[in-house]
């Protein structure tokens, strides 16, 4: 049986109607002291000792008598006899009850029979901490539902509260659903999906304060996860299915809860998480989360978060806003609120957002954010270079220190990133000048071939910059060929073969350095695009053009030997390519560029070039001013 009917009810009308039936928790157990951090007071807490308990001494010196050396001075000095004016006391210890004052020992001359000689008179309680001067007994150490935190845990013992009494972590059940969720990740056959979601949930839960309770991933059979159900609720207080949300023949989810309980909600107009499914059974709230990883993670922020925020009386943790200007045009659909993955980062002194991939399955995008930018439900969309408010997800000190780098792809960015922080964003070779033109980008990769010359990339940041304001930091030069199949089962020679009738080819986006190569390569042979089967279908990065390869998408297409390696496939060489990075000249005194110079430069670099298969260095770092 299928869910036919799916609300679209927004965000904002859904929270009350699931959030007000929502009472404070009230369940209550002691624990130890030393365990209690990031755990919440359930009352507020009083000191049962005082602290310091007894008058203490701050300084290290002697215990005096203030009115003995009132008329001490320079020109009178006081002499006080030992044992019986004074006591040499050090810091902590306790005031003996016949004297009302410490004076430090650099303010006391010793004389040879132990008398001292004083210079300054002392006032009453001088350097003497009063019993109670941080903790009086009976004083509130915490208010209730507090967030215990280890500055607390220190005043709490100060005060002797050696255990304490705090609201129990709610139980969340995690139920992961699906017949093709596994949990081991050895030999997994077609259609196997590893169980990461509810790992997920787990950390969550851990760090929204909650107890998570993760069954194993229950098989798409109604009376199974009925039972899995039944066992949740009676022994949690709150119970997470996930997967099985939506429309499919084997969504469950919805009718169970319905059978069991009541369902407030099936379906809010976000995206990602629109199948969300809100309800209650026996009064314990069970929420139906998505299957795909990132519907996952924002149905989890909108709703468990924010429900043990409640429940543990939490303050609910809002994110710091930024505003950056964006790089690209996002188009968004006025039926949904959406949440869009970003990356930032700063150029010349501009705060730069870049839209990762907005599919609900790429958990990478979730990784690689900085950010999230919440797009309306009445918002189609915004323009390039409009200002946008970005709800931070990493703190901006790490975000000023990462290079922006977009324009071409290759598998050796993300080792580069790995020492030198870089934002990254793949639009190819002629994306990468066009970001650099509009100063979106401070680095900006690219292999362009200039089919007159026979040169690389100094042609085109010559007619893109004219004035000589753009400069040229050499890279790599990599090899560039066919990737076939392994053992090149159809026998492919070179590019000569794209016409063949038995052959399907895959090509890259217009634009993309890889494909004008390719174009070099038809014209020098003559060949007509329209003879070329495939020509006009597109992968966006080389690993994806790889992967096409792989599987049977396609039987050959052009990239990097890196990408063809890493999936086991052929290789063919056409020729070798200069990959380079094309930056403005003001920006080779940013710091961020200059250390980013020295790595290529450096000699982990270029031993780090050494292990791949498929690339050379000829003077990395070097800087080729353009005229
Ligand atoms: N006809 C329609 N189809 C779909 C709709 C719709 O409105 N009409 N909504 C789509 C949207 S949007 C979403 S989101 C998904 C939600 O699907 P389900 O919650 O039913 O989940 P599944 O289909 O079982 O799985 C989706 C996807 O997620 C993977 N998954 C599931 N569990 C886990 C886990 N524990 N760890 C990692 N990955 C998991 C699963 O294998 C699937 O790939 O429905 C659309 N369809
Ligand atoms: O709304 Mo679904 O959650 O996009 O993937």
């Amino acid at each position: 049986m299928r869910n036919t009917f799916i609300d679209n009810i927004s965000l904002e009308e859904t929270k009350p109607l699931f959030f007000n039936r929502i009472e404070k928790y009230s369940k209550k157990e002691t624990i130890p002291t030393e365990k209690s951090l990031g755990r919440v007071t359930s009352s507020p807490v009083f000191a049962n000792v005082s602290s310091p308990n007894f008058n203490a001494s701050a300084m290290d010196g002697i215990l005096v008598r203030s009115k003995d050396t009132e008329t001490a001075s320079e020109t009178n000095p006081v002499t006080l006899k030992k044992d019986k004016d004074f006591l040499y006391v050090n810091t902590g210890n306790p005031v003996n009850p016949e004297f009302d004052a410490v004076i430090m020992i650099e303010e006391v001359v010793e004389a040879e029979n132990g008398d001292v000689r004083i210079i300054k008179s002392a006032y009453p309680y001088q350097h003497i901490r009063n019993v109670g001067e941080d903790i009086i007994k009976n004083d509130m150490i915490l208010p209730s539902f507090h967030e215990i935190r280890p500055e607390d845990i220190g005043a709490l013992f100060a005060g002797g509260i050696f255990e304490i009494e705090v609201v129990k972590k709610p139980k969340v059940a995690i139920i992961p659903t699906g017949s093709e969720i596994v949990e081991d990740y050895r030999n997994l056959k077609v259609g196997d999906i590893i169980d990461s979601n509810s790992r997920m949930f787990e950390a969550m839960i851990t760090v929204s304060g909650g107890e998570p309770y993760r069954y194993s991933p229950v098989r798409d059979e109604r009376e199974l996860l009925k039972k899995n159900i039944l066992d949740a609720v009676g022994k949690n207080d709150i119970v997470i299915i996930n997967a099985g949300s939506s429309a499919g023949t084997h969504d469950y989810t919805k009718s169970l809860i319905e059978e069991l309980g009541e369902v407030i909600i099936h379906g809010i107009a976000i995206k990602p998480g629109k199948p969300t499914i809100l309800g209650f059974i026996e009064d314990k709230p069970v929420i139906g989360i998505p299957g795909y990883p990132v519907s996952a993670y924002f149905v989890y922020q909108e709703f468990v978060k924010s429900l043990l925020e409640k429940m543990l009386c939490r303050d609910d943790e809002k994110a710091d806003i930024v505003k950056a200007s964006l790089s690209k045009r996002i188009y968004s659909s006025l039926k949904h609120k959406e949440f869009v993955r970003m990356t930032l980062g700063y150029v010349g002194g501009k705060l730069v957002a870049t839209p990762l991939d907005r599919g609900a399955g790429v958990s990478m995008s979730l990784v690689k954010a900085d950010g999230i930018l919440v797009i309306s439900r009445n918002n189609e969309g915004h323009d390039i270079g409009e200002e946008v408010e970005i709800k931070l997800l990493k703190p901006l000190s790490a975000i000023k220190k990462s290079i922006v780098v977009i324009g071409s792809n290759d598998p050796i960015m993300d080792r580069i990133s790995d020492r030198i922080k870089l934002s990254l964003s793949h639009v190819g070779s002629f994306g990468g000048v066009l970001a650099l033109k509009k100063k979106e980008t401070t680095i900006a990769p690219i292999h362009i071939l200039d089919s007159k010359s026979g040169t690389y990339n100094t042609g085109v940041l010559n007619k893109y910059f004219p004035s000589g304001d753009a400069a040229l930091i050499k890279g790599i030069k990599r090899e560039q060929g066919l990737m076939v199949p392994k053992g090149n089962p159809k026998n492919i020679r070179g590019i000569e073969d794209l016409i063949r009738a038995d052959l399907t080819f895959m090509n890259r986006q217009r634009g993309a350095g890889t494909r004008i190569l390719l174009d070099y390569n038809l014209e020098k042979l003559g060949i007509d695009n329209n003879d070329i089967q495939g020509y006009e279908r597109e992968a966006v990065t080389h690993m994806a053009a790889a992967m096409s390869v792989k599987s049977s998408t396609c039987d050959l297409a052009l990239g990097v030997k890196s990408a063809a390696d890493i999936l086991d496939l052929d290789f063919i060489l056409v020729d070798y390519e200069d990959y380079d990075f094309a930056v403005l000249k003001d920006s080779l005194e940013d710091e961020r560029v200059l250390k980013f110079i020295e790595y290529l430069k450096s000699e982990e670099f270029s031993k780090e070039i050494d292990n791949i298969p498929g690339y050379k260095l000829e003077n990395p770092g070097e800087i080729v001013e353009i005229s």
